[in-house]
């Protein structure tokens, strides 16, 4: 049997620590045995990651460390790089909020011990403050093991003096093991954290680095794996990260022989005076997500300045044209892109919720979100809010939604029985049914007017196109791609356009999908 495709799991703290303990109690995995093996693999994936800092003979290191776990791998992590000769044991210092005691015997007194044997130089932050600060200020590299996921509510006391001061610094090369300490699955905005400039993910990956509040500290997320036995890590974990090579995998591609009706239809209502260019970029969504057939219906006023140049979209005047008149029933409808919030939308919006309610794929963006707010779905809705739509929708603040994602979105979508998809510069994604997913953003060229537009139309294409093979078809996977796809194809258009308008994301869109859907290779009818 092929293996389903999946993204890569993540964690919280808590599912973390059950699965050291599991770890230690079915699979002879002690602490000792964990962090060595963490802080080993941490030490290769940073040398192969920048092997360009490694040039450097006379590298000065510091290890900012803990008294856990984190600062255990961190400190292995520093005895592996002197061994395998990136740097020298004497360029090195360990900054240390609290000094192992001689009598310890944890991994990190170990390793610790181990380090000052071999030369490296101990400076404890509380009594040496001075030299500790030097040390620091003096480094090229400095590897963060202040606080992991044993961090309890937000940084104090030592840490967060050394936190601070690491912050300070321009110059140096900050990596932290397994998160940037101060950040962890309840910190919110104002907390304080370490910005690294790379931070060493060690596996199960922990979801609060995919927090938006957090994304940034995280810097570049290099995964560290080889630690945890896969069956282990999957019985662990609930939520799934996902890119566009994974994400691809779930969608079924088209057939050889399919015809337009076959291949999936969408119907849009979107667009008002001023926001013409919504609808525009919406329908083109739809179509390069690989739709057969596109039919935009758009205000009176707007219908004959879309319909020309439609590009095979079929344009109609919303006014008066109905669902299902252009000759087919569409499988999936698409509410909302720059449509406003005039109470004269609510008879199409209440229209539309009966045909989600017999299973028609319903995608409500933007100013549909705000209308459809006191409406009940039945399975077949993807809501997809940005922060501020999130808030109103939720009654709950842009900051709560931006640090406690998973939390606020499963529960939203379980009462509501839609699929959501929480925008942002990293992307969740939840499902009635408790799935959570993460699509890593951080592509600049997306946060410009219209990309929004543009996901809701790739959302509406790919759930047309499941539909069609799978009534009911699992709207969560087609959200999962959509936003996979978008962030694809924004990393490709800025890499070939640099700061480009969403029409040219549009057809970098339908460029990956077209690849990706339309190669017949698989020859594979799904459903
Ligand atoms: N399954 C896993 O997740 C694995 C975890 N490992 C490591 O172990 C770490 C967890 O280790 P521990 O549970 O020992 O804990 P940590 O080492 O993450 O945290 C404990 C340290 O943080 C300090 N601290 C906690 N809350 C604080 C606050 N509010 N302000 C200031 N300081 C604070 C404590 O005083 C202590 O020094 C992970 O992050 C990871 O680095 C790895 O060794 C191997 C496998
Ligand atoms: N920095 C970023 N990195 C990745 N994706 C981003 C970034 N900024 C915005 N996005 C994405 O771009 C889209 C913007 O949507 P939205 O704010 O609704 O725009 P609009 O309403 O103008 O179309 C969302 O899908 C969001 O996830």
């Amino acid at each position: 049997m092929k293996p389903v495709p999946r993204g890569e799991i993540l964690v919280s703290a808590e599912q973390a620590k059950a699965l050291d303990r599991e770890a230690s109690s079915s699979w002879g995995l002690d602490p000792f045995a964990l962090v060595e093996a963490a802080g080993r693999a941490c030490a290769g994936v940073f040398a192969g990651t920048y092997p360009g800092l490694f040039l450097n003979p006379g590298l000065r290191i510091a290890v900012a460390a803990g008294s856990g776990n984190n600062g255990a791998d961190a400190m292995v992590m520093l005895r592996a790089l002197i061994l395998n000769g990136h740097a020298a044991a004497e360029n090195c210092s360990l900054v240390i909020s609290r000094v192992p005691g001689e009598t310890e015997h944890t991994p990190g007194s170990e390793a610790f011990r181990a380090l000052r044997a071999m030369g490296a130089a101990w400076l404890p932050w509380d009594t040496r403050r001075e030299d500790s600060g030097k040390a620091l200020e003096s480094a090229d590299l400095i590897i963060d093991g202040i606080a992991g996921t044993g961090l309890r509510d937000r940084l104090r006391g030592d840490p967060l003096e050394m936190a601070g001061l690491i912050n300070s610094l321009e110059n140096s090369f900050v990596v932290s093991v397994d998160v940037p300490s101060g950040c962890g699955d309840t910190r919110e905005a104002d907390w304080p954290v370490i910005y690294a400039s790379a931070t060493l993910a060690v596996e199960p990956v922990k979801s609060c680095l995919y927090h938006p509040v957090s994304r940034t500290a995280a810097g570049h997320i290099l995964p560290v794996t080889g630690i945890f036995p896969k069956e282990l890590q999957e019985s662990h974990g609930s939520t799934y990260l996902w890119d566009w090579d994974a994400a691809q995998k779930i969608i079924p591609p088209v057939n050889p022989d399919d015809y337009k009706y076959t291949r999936g239809t969408v119907e849009i209502r979107a667009g008002s005076q001023g926001s013409a260019g919504a609808a525009r970029i919406a329908a083109r969504g739809a179509q390069a997500a690989g739709a057969g057939l596109v039919r935009l219906l758009a205000d009176r006023d707007l219908y004959p300045i879309l319909a020309s140049g439609s590009g095979g979209v079929m344009v109609d005047d919303g006014d008066t044209a109905l669902s299902g008149d252009g000759r087919f029933t569409p499988d999936a409808m698409l509410l909302g892109p720059g449509w406003g919030t005039d109470d004269s939308r609510l008879p199409v919006l209440r229209r539309a919720l009966d045909a989600e309610s017999r299973g028609t794929a319903l995608v409500l963006d933007a100013d549909a979100i705000t209308l459809s707010r006191d409406f009940e779905f039945h399975g077949s809705v993807i809501l997809t809010p940005h922060a501020g739509e999130l808030a109103r929708y939720a009654g709950i603040s842009k900051e709560e939604a931006l640090a406690s994602p998973g939390t606020i979105l499963a529960r939203l979508s379980r009462e509501k029985k839609a699929v959501i998809i929480f925008k942002s510069h990293v992307t969740w994604i939840s499902s009635p049914d408790g799935r959570l997913a993460a699509v890593d953003g951080m592509t600049p060229a997306l946060a410009a007017g219209g990309s929004g537009d543009l996901l809701a139309g790739l959302c509406a294409g790919i759930a047309g196109r499941t539909a069609k093979r799978q009534p009911r078809g699992d709207l969560f996977s087609a959200a999962v791609a959509a936003a996979a796809l978008l962030t694809a194809a924004g990393k490709a258009a800025a890499a070939d356009s640099g700061f480009c308008d969403p029409l040219t994301i549009a057809e970098a869109a339908a460029k990956l999908a077209g690849a990706a859907w339309m190669g017949g290779v698989r020859g594979q009818r799904h459903g």
